[in-house]
C-alpha cells in the first residue's frame, strides 16, 4: 500500500510540502494549531502568497471539484497518529525574544502533541531548521512518550527551498539530506524521495548531527556571501567604485559564481537572520564559539546596510526627515512573496517613521502583513499613490513591478526627482534621463 504522510505546521513550508507531497502521488494530511489557517487550505485557499501553491492545492484538496482528492487538512492530532506512516514536522523555529537561541518550544510542543498518537510503526521527520543535537534529544522524547516504543522513529530532513521558488524547489530540489539512524528509516525516505531522485537530483544520507549541519551551514554560506559583496559597496562607496560591476565581473569565475552577489539592504526574512544567530549561540553552548565568530561581523554588516540607507535618505532631504514625505516601494523581504518577517524594507521605512518623515509604503502583495506589524505608517494601493508629493523615492525591494515603472510618469507625482535604488535593481540612466536625482548602494553618484 502507498505510503500515508502527515505535514505538521502547515505554514511557508509545511502547506507548501504537504501539496507536494499529494502532487507526488500520496494520501496527505495536515494539521496546523490554527484552525483557520487549516479551514484556508481545506478549502483549496492558500494562507500566504506563494506562487503556484493555490493551483497546486486546488488540484488536491479533497471536496474541490476537480481535485484528486489526496490532500485533507485537520487540527485533531489522534487523526494524524491513526493516519501517518511518515509524519514531516514544519513547525516554526523562530529567534527566542531578546536571545540569539532558537525557541524550540513549537517543535517540542508538536512532538509532545504527536507522540501519544502512534501506537503503530510510523517515522516522524523533523524538516524544520534546529539548532545541532535537537534530533538526538527529540528522538529520546519519542522513545519515551510513543505507545509503539521503537517502532515509533525520528528522521531528520532538514529543507532548502526559497520562497517565491518554494513549489518548484520542493518538486525538484537541489538536493535531498537525510539523518537518519536505521535502513528502515533510509528506505522509507527513498520511496518518499523516489521521483526527484529518480530524475537525478543527489540523495545524500547521513547522520543527525550533519543532516542538523549542513541546514545552518548551507543559510550561513549564502548570509556570508550577501554580507560580503555588501561589505564591498561599502569600499565602493569610500573609493567611488561600482559593486555591480565588481560583482558581474567576480563571479564570472565559476569558483565565486554569480548567484547571491547582489548588494543592497542586505538580507533578511523569517531565516537567514535568525539562523545565522542561532547557530552562533549553538556554537557558543558546544565551546566552538570561536569558530563563527565571523557571523557576528556577517551580521553586523548586513544590519548596517539598513542604518545607512536610513542616513543616505536623509543627506537626500537635506539632514532631517521632519516635515519630509518618503515614499516607500516594497514591504516586503523579497519580492514574490508576501513575508514581512525581519524584513529590510518594513525596518528602513519603520526607522524613517520614527525620526520624524511622513512615510508612505506601498508593496504588491505584503500590505496586509505590513499594515499588522507596522500599523502606524501610511499605505497606498499602488505605487503610483504612494510617490503622490514624495520629497524622496526609496526602492526597497525588487518587484518586477517598481522595474517596469515609468520614470516620467511617477515624475509628474512626486515633489522633488529623487529616488534612492537600495536593490540595485533599477536602470540609473533611465532615470537620470528623466530627470531623477538618483542614488544606488555602492554605485557612482553619477
Ligand atoms: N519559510 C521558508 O522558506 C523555510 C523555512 N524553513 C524552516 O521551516 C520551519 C517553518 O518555517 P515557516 O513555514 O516559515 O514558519 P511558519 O510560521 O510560516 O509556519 C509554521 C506553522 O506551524 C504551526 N505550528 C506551530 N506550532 C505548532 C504545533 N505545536 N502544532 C501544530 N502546528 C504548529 C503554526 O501555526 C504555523 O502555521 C522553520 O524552522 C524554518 O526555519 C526551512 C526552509 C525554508
Ligand atoms: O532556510 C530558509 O528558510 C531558506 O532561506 C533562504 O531562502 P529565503 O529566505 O526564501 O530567501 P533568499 O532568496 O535566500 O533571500 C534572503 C534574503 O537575502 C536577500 N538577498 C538575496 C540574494 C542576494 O544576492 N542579495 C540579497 O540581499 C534577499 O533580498 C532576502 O532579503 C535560502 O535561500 C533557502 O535555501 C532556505 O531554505
Amino acid at each position: 500500500m502507498a505510503l500515508r504522510i502527515t505535514v505538521i505546521g502547515t505554514g511557508y513550508l509545511g502547506a507548501t510540502h504537504a501539496a507536494a507531497m499529494a502532487e507526488l502521488g500520496f494520501e496527505v494530511l495536515g494539521l496546523d494549531a490554527v484552525p483557520e489557517k487549516v479551514e484556508a487550505l481545506a478549502r483549496g485557499r492558500a494562507p500566504m502568497y506563494e506562487p503556484g501553491l493555490e493551483e497546486l492545492l486546488r488540484r488536491h484538496v479533497a471536496g474541490v471539484a476537480g481535485s484528486t482528492g489526496r490532500l485533507r487538512f485537520t487540527t485533531s492530532w489522534e487523526e494524524v497518529g491513526a493516519f501517518g506512516d511518515v509524519h514531516f514536522v514544519c513547525v516554526n523555529t523562530p529567534q527566542k525574544q531578546g536571545e540569539y537561541a532558537c525557541d524550540m518550544s513549537y517543535v517540542d510542543g508538536a512532538v509532545d502533541s504527536l507522540a501519544p498518537h502512534l501506537a503503530r510503526p510510523a517515522l516522524v521527520v523533523g524538516k524544520s531548521t534546529v539548532p545541532v543535537g535537537s534530533a538526538d534529544r527529540l528522538a529520546r522524547r519519542l522513545a519515551e512518550l510513543a505507545p509503539a516504543g521503537e517502532a515509533a522513529e525520528l528522521a531528520w530532513n532538514p529543507e532548502f527551498l526559497r520562497e517565491g521558488f518554494a513549489v518548484e524547489d520542493t518538486l525538484h530540489p537541489d538536493r535531498i539530506v537525510v539523518g537518519v539512524r536505521s535502513e528502515r528509516a533510509e528506505e522509507l525516505l527513498r520511496e518518499v524521495y523516489a521521483k526527484p531522485v529518480a530524475e537525478g537530483t543527489p540523495f545524500v544520507v547521513t547522520d543527525f548531527p550533519t543532516a542538523e549541519l549542513v541546514k545552518t551551514a548551507a543559510n550561513s554560506f549564502l548570509a556570508t556571501k550577501i554580507s560580503f559583496i555588501n561589505a564591498m559597496a561599502e569600499v565602493c562607496e569610500a573609493a567611488g567604485g561600482d559593486v555591480v560591476k565588481l560583482a558581474e565581473a567576480i563571479g564570472h569565475d565559476d569558483r565565486i559564481g554569480r548567484k547571491f552577489l547582489r548588494a543592497g539592504i542586505g538580507f533578511g526574512g523569517g531565516c537567514l537572520p535568525k539562523d545565522i544567530r542561532a547557530f552562533m549561540a549553538r556554537a557558543g553552548e558546544l565551546g566552538a564559539d570561536q569558530a563563527l565568530t565571523f557571523l557576528r561581523e556577517v551580521d553586523s554588516i548586513n544590519m548596517r546596510r539598513r542604518s545607512h540607507m536610513v542616513d543616505l535618505a536623509r543627506e537626500t532631504v537635506g539632514g532631517a526627515f521632519l516635515g519630509q514625505r518618503v515614499a516607500v516601494l516594497g514591504a516586503t523581504f523579497k519580492p514574490d512573496s508576501d513575508d514581512v518577517r525581519d524584513s529590510p524594507a518594513l525596518n528602513v521605512a519603520g526607522q524613517i517613521h520614527l525620526q520624524g518623515g511622513q512615510v508612505t509604503v506601498y508593496d504588491p502583495k505584503g500590505m496586509e502583513n505590513a499594515r499588522r506589524i507596522f500599523p502606524t505608517l501610511a499605505y497606498a494601493d499602488s505605487a503610483l499613490e504612494a510617490v503622490r508629493g514624495a520629497d524622496v523615492v526609496l526602492h526597497l525591494t525588487e518587484w518586477r513591478e517598481f522595474r517596469e515603472l515609468d520614470p516620467q510618469v511617477l515624475g509628474e507625482a512626486v515633489a522633488q526627482r529623487r529616488i534612492l535604488d537600495g536593490r540595485n535593481t533599477l536602470d540609473p540612466a533611465l532615470w537620470r534621463k528623466a530627470g531623477w536625482f538618483f542614488r544606488a548602494l555602492g554605485r557612482p553618484t553619477a
